[in-house]
């Protein structure tokens, strides 16, 4: 379990990170979304020892990364998958690293399989692999000590949409088998695919968590539409719930997909389409909380709490 609790920190008069907590527990991705600039790296770099936090505390089951006996067959982690020696093959940074950590030779077969590597890409020198490649590389390392918990800061940086369907599979798997990930991103609609959490965070400071469905939940109503427009509304006002017009001559009734079905099957009215009105996703969510007008990120967490 990663547990981050008040954690702030300065870079002289420059707030990269400003009292955020968040927790992640085992058996769950979740997902660390915010802009540019946002405070994600600081976070994760905190949590793994990398920077000071100036008050506050980042720990992964209960300790300090620097104070777990063998870190590495703790957690993995991958936050910049391009700082490795150009000269090393990859078999050769993670024989290194297996040595390092004290596992057997067989786990860098075992994770150049897993990653995609294996065969002559784990022979090739680091300077001639794509980006790509190094960050499957860096996940390899990342897994390489077995380990209870990820964090990864944009692991599909890089990889091709086959790539990335790939590490959706093996970052779900990892979590099924009681694995911790904490994975921050860019890309949108893949969080949205494999994160069970979402923690997105704007100007240093949380401005929404939650699960994905709590915080996707959609409020805006359910969309109906049938061939007769008029009795439809007439149902529906019977059954008491509110109606507004929607695009293309549908309606919008103001309760819940199950509610209006259940008006129009006891008003026997034909519909042709029946969902919820909304269904912004995560886009819409992650520009309206961290949009520069979007005023005080508290606000915005009071709101969606
Ligand atoms: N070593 C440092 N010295 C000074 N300022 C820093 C340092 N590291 C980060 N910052 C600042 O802290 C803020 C948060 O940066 P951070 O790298 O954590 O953001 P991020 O969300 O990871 O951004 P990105 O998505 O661009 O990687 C930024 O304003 C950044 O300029």
């Amino acid at each position: 379990m990663i547990t981050i609790e008040h954690l702030t920190k300065r870079y002289g008069a420059q707030v990269a990170v400003s009292d955020v907590s968040f927790t992640c527990q085992p058996g769950t991705v979740t997902g660390f979304l915010g802009p540019n600039g946002a405070g994600k790296s600081t976070t994760m770099r905190s949590l793994v020892g990398l920077a000071t936090a100036t008050s506050g505390t980042a720990t992964i089951a209960g300790r300090a990364y620097q104070d777990l006996p063998n870190p590495g067959r703790q957690v993995g982690v991958l936050l910049d998958a391009g700082a490795q020696h150009a000269g090393r093959t990859g078999r050769e940074v993670l024989t290194l690293s297996a040595m390092t950590l004290g596992v057997g030779r067989q786990r860098v077969d075992d994770v150049l399989g897993q990653v995609g590597l294996a065969g002559r890409p784990a022979g090739k020198r680091l300077g001639n692999y794509s980006l790509g490649m190094r960050q499957r590389l860096g996940l390899a390392t990342a897994l390489l000590g077995d380990p209870q918990v990820l964090v990864l800061d944009e692991p599909a940086n890089g990889l091709d949409p086959e790539g990335i369907f790939w590490m959706r599979g093996l970052l779900r798997g990892f979590a099924d088998r009681g694995g911790t990930v904490l994975l921050s991103s860019h890309l949108l609609h893949e969080v949205e695919a494999v994160a069970d959490q979402l923690v997105v965070i704007s100007g240093g400071r949380i401005v929404a968590q939650g699960t994905k469905s709590e915080l996707l939940a959609d409020t805006g109503g359910t969309l109906v539409r049938g061939p007769d427009r008029a009795l439809l509304a007439k149902a529906l006002e019977t059954a008491g719930i509110g109606v507004s017009p929607g695009p293309d001559d549908a309606l919008v009734a103001d309760a819940e997909a199950l509610a209006v079905g259940q008006a129009v099957a006891a008003a026997g009215v034909v519909v042709t389409e029946l969902r919820p009105a909304g269904g912004a996703g995560l886009e819409d969510l992650f520009r309206s909380l961290t949009s520069s007008d979007s005023g005080n990120g508290q606000q915005v967490q009071e709101v969606l709490a």
